[in-house]
């Protein structure tokens, strides 16, 4: 058990603004931060990402993934969306790491800047899809070896499934910020997931940030489901 706290993201994965700005209304009192992802933005622009996280703290979730000089590029093309967070994936590599840390340097004032998070293995992946891959280590190996790298070249914090948690404080120690999605509450569908817990669990463990998405917003009343969401987190 740890006493750090928890802390709400709530995805708001759609294509429209409205509803985005909806979800974030609705959720508001519960969130402590809003994310924006490849699905909006690919469908909306930066503009949109702007007027929906202005007033918000925003996790700008594009998990850039390229060479070293057009992932720092992109990096100060996203500079005016003013996130809190933003991330890149681990398996670009440590020079590719390297490079989003100095982007992110130079890119933000210093009391501006975002927290640079490394993706190390996508919580909808499994053994067997990392064998498909190649990869023949099991999803926490390849999380401690990815996440590792990550930390060394220069990034401030770790996105990973609840079940790695505990395994990557032991390897890391605290400072590493690890935000977490793959959280079902009790009862519900887990989807594409495939490595999830409960919020109460991934809290337990010593998550950060947990991010929750379809649950609350495929939920009757996205205002109720992340009451109880955060409910779970503060109990
Ligand atoms: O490994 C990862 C990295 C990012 N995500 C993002 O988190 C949310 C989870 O949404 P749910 O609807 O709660 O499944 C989503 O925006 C993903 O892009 C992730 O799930 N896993």
């Amino acid at each position: 058990m740890t006493t750090r706290r928890t802390r709400l993201i709530v995805a708001l994965d759609t294509k429209d603004e409205a509803q985005a700005a909806r979800w974030r209304d609705q959720t508001a009192a519960s969130a402590d931060a809003i994310k924006l992802g490849l699905e909006f933005t690919y469908a909306q622009g930066l503009d949109a990402v702007r007027r929906v996280a202005k007033g918000h703290s925003l996790f700008l979730d594009l998990k850039l993934h390229d060479i070293p000089n057009t992932v720092g590029s992109a990096i100060g093309s996203l500079a005016d969306t003013r996130p809190a967070m933003l991330t890149i994936h681990a398996q670009g590599g440590s020079a590719m790491i390297a490079a989003a840390r100095a982007a992110v340097d130079r890119a933000f004032p210093a009391d501006a800047r975002p927290l640079l998070l490394a993706v190390t293995v996508l919580t909808s992946m499994d053994e067997a899809a990392l064998h498909e891959i190649g990869v023949h280590d099991d999803p926490c190996q390849q999380v401690l070896r990815l996440g590792a790298l990550a930390v060394a070249a220069g990034a401030d914090g770790l996105i990973c499934s609840p079940h790695e948690i505990i395994p990557l404080r032991d390897r890391l120690g605290d400072a590493p910020v690890l935000v977490v999605p793959g959280i079902r509450p009790a009862g519900a569908e887990t989807g594409d997931q495939k490595r999830v817990m409960t919020p109460t669990q991934a809290r337990n463990a010593g998550a950060d940030w947990i991010v929750v998405g379809r649950p609350i917003t495929t939920a009757a009343d996205p205002a109720a489901a992340a009451a109880a969401v955060a409910a779970e987190l503060a109990g």
